[in-house]
């Protein structure tokens, strides 16, 4: 039995998500689930419409769906936490006043799962700005490891995987080893440069990777926003599902995926920051693919995108929220 506390659970990522977990998507055949879902108090009575038609789906795996909006209840023996709901960028609203926002949903869901959720809880944060979303629900749980704090960058990465698959014809299937380094955000970076099909080292040019394939898959949530009217949902969930899947039940031989962690001082980002690297998974823990050689293109653009995790840190420890 494994319980999982999804919070934002009335919104889109949340529809998109949780049939899913019920069905055994994420866990597997094998996993009863209990549903401990989240939201805000004027979103309970919408939370509890996703509850009845969670029911309404017999799923045989689902032994319990309960909606709170009270986080101290809805994290009590959590095993895995998805933290989706969050306070979205608005056009007026500036990077501290977000940053803020964020601060007083997540430092408080952090001290929640410090004191109610299970000892094996593992984390995933969805919910913008990711990473420094992670980070500040992190530094508010001081009795869980650190490294069970991650953020999503899963969705980058399937999408990368996707554009090269389309550039170069070959299946996704056949495609292995790319990696995004950095921040769920614009700064990202997208890396190809160690990536195989079929086993072996594509010939990709160089021009493409650059002007190409990196601002598209860097901007392809602002793409979704403007082509949908609203920020992606189903695909966003897909790699939510994907993201703790692998971290469960391990990533497959010979191949990594991309996941944010806590660095530790890995290929140069400062310890602390809460950074997408190349992470293959066993044993339920996640662990930074070592050695890989960076060359000057990659290493400029994995520094951009430490230096704004760095920023968005020392703007939460200037704002007191970590
Ligand atoms: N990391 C990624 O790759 C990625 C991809 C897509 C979307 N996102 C982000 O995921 C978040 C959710 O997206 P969405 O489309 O589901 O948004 P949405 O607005 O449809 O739903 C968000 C839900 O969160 C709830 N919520 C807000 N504050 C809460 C709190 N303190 N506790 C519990 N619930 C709370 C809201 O009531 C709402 O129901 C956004 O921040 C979005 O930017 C991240
Ligand atoms: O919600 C957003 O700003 C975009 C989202 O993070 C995405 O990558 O699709």
């Amino acid at each position: 039995m494994t319980t999982v506390t999804v919070t934002g659970a009335a919104g889109q990522i949340g529809y998109a998500l949780l049939f899913r977990i019920a069905s055994g998507a994420m866990l597997g055949s094998g996993t009863p689930v209990r549903l401990r879902l989240l939201e805000v108090p004027q979103a309970v009575a919408a939370a509890s419409g996703v509850a009845m038609e969670l029911d309404d789906c017999a799923f045989p795996l689902l032994e319990s769906v309960d909606v709170f909006d009270d986080a101290s209840l809805a994290f009590e023996g959590a095993n895995v936490a998805l933290l989706v709901g969050s306070r979205p960028r608005t056009a007026d609203m500036a990077r501290a006043d977000l940053l803020a926002a964020n601060g007083a949903i997540f430092g408080p869901q952090g001290r929640a799962i410090n004191s109610a959720a299970s000892d094996d809880i593992r984390v995933l944060v969805v919910g913008n700005p990711a990473n420094t979303n992670a980070l500040i629900a992190a530094s508010h749980a001081p009795d869980v490891p650190r490294s069970r704090f991650t953020a999503m960058t899963r969705l980058d990465h399937n999408r990368a995987v996707s554009q090269l698959s389309q550039k170069t014809g070959a299946p996704v299937s056949a495609i292995s080893r790319v990696t995004i380094w950095g921040n769920h955000s614009a700064t990202q970076y997208p890396d190809v440069s160690h990536a195989l099909i079929d086993g072996r080292a594509p010939k990709l040019d160089h021009a493409w990777v650059e002007n190409e394939f990196i601002p598209t898959v860097a901007r392809r949530g602002t793409a979704i926003i403007e082509a949908r009217g609203s920020s992606s949902a189903a695909s966003a969930a897909n790699a939510a599902i994907d993201h703790v899947r692998d971290w469960v039940h391990g990533t497959p031989e010979g191949d990594w995926t991309s996941a944010a962690l806590p660095s530790d001082s890995s290929y140069g980002v400062p310890e602390g920051l809460v950074s997408s690297f190349p992470v293959t998974s066993a044993g339920g823990e996640w662990q930074i693919v070592p050695g890989l050689e960076i060359d000057e293109f990659s290493r400029e653009r994995i520094d951009a995108s430490a230096a704004e995790l760095a920023d968005e840190r020392a703007a939460v420890t200037e704002l007191g929220l970590i």
